[in-house]
């Protein structure tokens, strides 16, 4: 029988890491060595022998996470959101001096809103406007979210392969924040409500009609197949990969 993998969950008392380690302990192929929370020595991953973590922490802490681990070989799935192009950047360039070693930055490990980035990049040429709006528990730190930032970004690339720009806006004066954030010139406006989880509707206008691609996680296991996905496909991958659909064909 083929070895279990090791796997430590950074963050693991929060409401992601904590589903991680239900999750990997639940898996047959995983075997869950360490569950370290804040003020946990990263020392602990080296004494229980991981050779994969998970970090579902703080934007503050997950660059030094990811840091320590390629530092020491250890293959790292990262759903923590805070990865700047600076950051990413700096990780490219720290892997390339320990080229077995995978690192899976992944903004949603939900395969359906997976999928919705990738429908919205396909469909973004096609219409005149788009926008996104994303929609979170009150209880997140970051905003906008890591996925409406990724989704943006993609968009943004895809429109400006296509040739096309920003999508109109004759606004003149508004309220600070009115408009949104500007991502790569996408618009990207943020709600945050007791009873929500995590949502996104990208809006793409046309003359005379509109389509909304929208995605729903009622829970946190909604992001468990994803993560274990990650993990048993990232030493596959060494060196940086940034989202899940670098690891799925998702044949569009
Ligand atoms: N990629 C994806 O699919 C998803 C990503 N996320 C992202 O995951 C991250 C965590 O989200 P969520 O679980 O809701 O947040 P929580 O605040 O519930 O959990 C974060 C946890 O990290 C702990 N922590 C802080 N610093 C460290 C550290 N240095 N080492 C270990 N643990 C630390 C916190 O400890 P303490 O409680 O003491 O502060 C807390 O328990 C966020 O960035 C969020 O955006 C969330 C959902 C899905
Ligand atoms: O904090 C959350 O909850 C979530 N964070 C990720 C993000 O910022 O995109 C993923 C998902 O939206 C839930």
């Amino acid at each position: 029988m083929a070895e279990r993998l090791p796997v430590a969950v950074l963050g693991a008392n929060g409401r992601m890491g904590s589903e991680a380690v239900r999750a990997v302990s639940a898996a047959g192929d995983m075997e869950l060595v360490a569950a370290l929370g804040r003020g946990d020595s990263l020392e602990g991953l080296l004494d229980a022998g991981a050779r994969y973590v998970v970090d579902l922490t703080v934007p503050d802490a997950t660059e030094a996470n990811v840091r320590f681990a390629v530092e020491h070989g250890i293959h790292a799935v990262v759903g923590t959101t805070g990865w700047s192009e600076e950051r990413l950047g700096a990780l490219r360039r720290l892997l390339a001096a320990s080229p077995g070693t995978g690192v899976l930055i992944a903004p949603n490990f939900a395969l359906g809103a997976v999928l919705a980035s990738a429908f919205a990049a396909k469909a973004a040429r096609y219409f005149e406007s788009v926008e996104i709006v994303e929609l979170h528990h009150p209880d997140k730190v970051d905003a906008p979210s890591g996925t409406a930032v990724r989704t943006a970004q993609l968009i943004a690339a895809a429109r400006s392969e296509a040739g096309l720009g920003a999508s109109p806006d004759a606004t003149t004066t508004a309220l600070d924040g009115a408009r949104g954030a500007d991502v790569d010139g996408v618009r990207v406006h943020a709600v945050r409500l007791r009873g929500l989880v995590a949502h996104q509707e990208v809006l793409l206008g046309g003359p005379g009609e509109q389509l909304t691609l929208r995605h729903d996680s009622f829970d946190r296991a909604s992001f468990m197949p994803g993560v274990l996905v990650g993990l048993r496909e990232v030493a596959a991958h060494p060196g940086l990969t940034v989202g899940l659909d670098g690891y799925l064909d998702l044949g569009l």
